[in-house]
């Protein structure tokens, strides 16, 4: 991407009305120096100007300033960053083509010349490039990428628009992770690319302004000749998007860029102009760290990012109303939510519990959650009325038990449950075949053995918790915890529970636990017990790349087990995960939801059969690891639970089980 190169047309010492193009460069740079923004009374000046309301004056009005800004010499951030940010606006690429659309729309000054097909076809005659134009054309699916390709070369522009499916399929080119062949690039690689294609600008002092207040660069991109910028955060697969101007003016789509962008949320009761969502950065802003810098915001740093983009908004009329809550809104409208999934497939969006109570949001609630389970299969959820203080009591317990001496923990070592319950040392645990580097307290709801020989192998599963004698406190503890956050019993008696600490490792991205499903049950809880910059928790994607989930504080992380993913036919798949290590320590509490030991998959799948059947089950490869009540291997979930345990931790299995040990791990997942 670079700055505008001034055009022939911009060189000429032609004339404007009375103005030389001497005066409009020192207008220009007035414009630049100015103190204060000019109050512009828009009734007046539409009268005046003879069009037909303030809003076309407001446009009209909006376009000089933004062709004022762009005659200025450079468009580098930093020598414009002194201006005062109001005055602030996205330089145009002078194109000739570009200058005599945008020529014709000033002359109109009018809605109804944006609303003008033969006009807008003339404004849009010049050819995009690839990248671009691909974004408005798209209509066969089917195919072939050269394909498409070739249809976008060959076809003129104003042809080929069709701007909601088509868009929808760029965004999808932009955004979403290649499809399985092809999916081994970094996650935000499309993004950059995407950038690298488009003949976008930078917006000098926005992008200036965005890495101070962010630590991090921006890149601002121009998709259309209106006002549309979408903002590409290279590292972290952010994107800041603005309603283009003509969509500001007229309901009409933009055949331009993106449309379904642009009007990314129909149903937002918001009248809002600007549609700005940024989950990602959101959630960085709100985690206090900028990913690719892991600067720590503070948080006048925060109220500096709010200044930088207030401005800019206001200048392209948003509603008070929305500004206020910018980017908090943002978080809540997910891209998930805004285009039905299509833009971020590797967003982990964010269910508001307390959304749900409310019959008028609750539809969009349900909505983003179908989305979460059956293409994400992971979610953050916020307002989860869990009590902080019984959270934070959990955290806060955590250095100590971790730190009780080793004797404390040997003490209630989990090789002495038959129940898989108590503390298990670093290395002593297998996943995917491999030692994982953690260690770990787990306990269960606490139960009276039941199991005697006759009854099934897996009824063994069932007993006392071990609480470390050194710590009497915790006890209390996590039984709080566990009783808040299941306020009701739940498919079965038992649930567990682990306290797990990964210690720093040198080694970066080694194994802190093994790509799994959770073969525990239901649904998992998982609080991510560390500071938000600790990260280490990735998801597998469909098109399987692994997604950071970063931990947001006051949410949980929730993903499907292998119950649910059983009971929904597979449509709900239980997502791969795993935690890589890293330079600090970290801590998590995973609560896994447990169901009846003897629920068979028959049953699971029972009168829900038909009505999944009917959703296409795409396709994952995270989808063969260790499925086993999946794939039917084994009749009751109970055993599928007991035979994870056994691969997980074979001490236990050869004293315990020796009658299933080697069936259990010598056996392909
Ligand atoms: O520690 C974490 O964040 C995840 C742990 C996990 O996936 C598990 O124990 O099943
Ligand atoms: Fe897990």
């Amino acid at each position: 991407m670079s700055a505008p190169t001034p055009t022939k047309k911009d060189a000429a010492p032609s004339k404007v009305g009375d103005l030389t193009q001497r005066d409009l460069e020192i207008l220009s740079k007035a414009w630049g120096a100015m103190k204060t923004q000019p109050e512009i009374d828009y009734e007046k000046l539409a009268e005046a100007c003879g069009m037909t309301n303030p809003r076309s004056a407001s446009n009209a009005w909006s376009m000089i300033k933004k062709k004022l800004f762009a005659n200025t010499p450079s468009a580098d951030g930093a020598a414009k960053a002194d201006t005062p940010a109001r005055k602030r606006k996205a330089p145009t690429k002078k194109t000739p083509a570009k200058d005599a659309a945008v020529k014709d729309e000033d002359a109109d000054d009018d809605l109804e010349a944006a609303a003008t097909p033969t006009k807008k076809a003339r404004a849009r005659a010049k050819p995009k490039p690839k990248a671009k134009t691909a974004a408005v054309v798209k209509d066969e699916d089917d195919a072939s990428s050269e394909e498409k390709e070739k249809a976008v070369n060959d076809t003129p522009v104003k042809e080929k628009a069709k701007p909601v499916k088509a868009n929808t399929k760029a965004k999808k080119d932009a955004k979403e992770p290649k499809p399985e062949e092809d999916s081994d690039g970094p996650e935000g690689a499309d993004t950059v690319a995407a950038n690298e294609d488009s003949d976008g600008e930078m917006t000098g002092r926005l992008r200036f302004g965005l890495s101070q207040g962010l630590g991090a660069s921006f890149d601002v991109v121009r998709l259309c000749d209106y006002d549309f910028l979408a903002m590409h955060h290279h590292s972290s697969a952010v994107l800041t998007s603005f309603k283009c101007q003509q969509h500001i003016d007229s309901s009409l789509p933009c055949p331009q860029c993106p449309t379904d962008i642009c009007c990314s949320n129909e149903s937002d009761s918001l009248d809002c102009h600007v549609e700005a969502w940024c989950c990602e950065s959101s959630r960085l802003l709100r985690n206090g760290a900028v990913e690719g810098t892991k600067r720590e915001l503070a948080a006048d740093d925060l109220a500096g990012v709010e200044k930088l983009f207030l401005p800019y908004i206001e200048e392209i009329g948003v509603p008070t109303l929305y500004r206020g809550n910018w980017f908090l809104s943002v978080s809540r409208n997910t891209m998930a939510e805004s285009v039905n999934g299509n833009l971020l497939p590797n967003e982990i969006p964010t269910i508001d519990l307390s959304l749900a109570v409310d019959p008028a949001t609750r539809p969009a609630v349900l909505e983003k959650l179908r989305h979460a389970l059956t293409d994400v299969g992971f979610l953050y959820l916020s307002n989860h009325h869990v009590p902080p203080t019984v959270i934070n009591a959990v955290i806060d317990s955590l250095p100590t038990l971790f730190g009780l001496p080793s004797q404390a923990k040997i003490e209630v070592a989990l090789e002495n449950s038959p129940h898989f319950l108590g503390y298990s040392a670093v290395g002593s645990e297998m996943t995917a075949g491999q030692a994982d580097s953690r260690e770990q307290f787990e306990f269960a709801t606490e139960l009276i053995p039941i199991w005697h020989p006759g009854l099934p192998l897996y009824e063994r599963l069932v007993g006392p918790n071990q609480w470390p004698s050194a710590y009497p406190e915790l006890q209390s503890i996590v039984e709080d915890y566990m009783r808040e956050i299941l306020s009701t019993h739940f498919l079965s008696e038992q649930h567990r529970l682990k306290l797990v600490h990964y210690p720093a490792s040198s080694e970066a991205g080694s194994q802190g636990v093994g790509p799994h499903k959770d073969s525990s049950g239901w649904w998992t809880f998982l609080l991510q017990a560390s500071p938000p910059e600790v990260r280490g928790l990735q998801v597998l994607s469909k098109a399987g790349d692994w997604i950071d989930v970063p931990p947001i504080p006051g949410t949980f992380v929730v993903n499907i087990g292998q119950t649910f993913e059983v009971i929904t036919n597979g449509v709900c798949p239980a997502t791969t995960h795993r935690v890589l290590s890293g330079p600090s320590e970290r801590y998590s509490v995973p609560f896994f939801q447990g169901v009846r030991r003897d629920l068979t998959k028959e049953e699971a799948v029972g009168t829900l059969r038909e009505h999944f059947s009917s959703y296409a089950v795409g396709s994952s490869k995270g989808r063969d690891i260790d499925s086993a009540f999946l794939h039917g291997k084994y009749d009751t979930w109970g055993e599928t639970q007991l035979r994870t345990k056994i691969r997980s931790h074979r001490a236990n299995g050869q004293k315990f089980y020796r009658e299933v040990f080697e069936k259990y791990v010598k056996e392909a997942s």
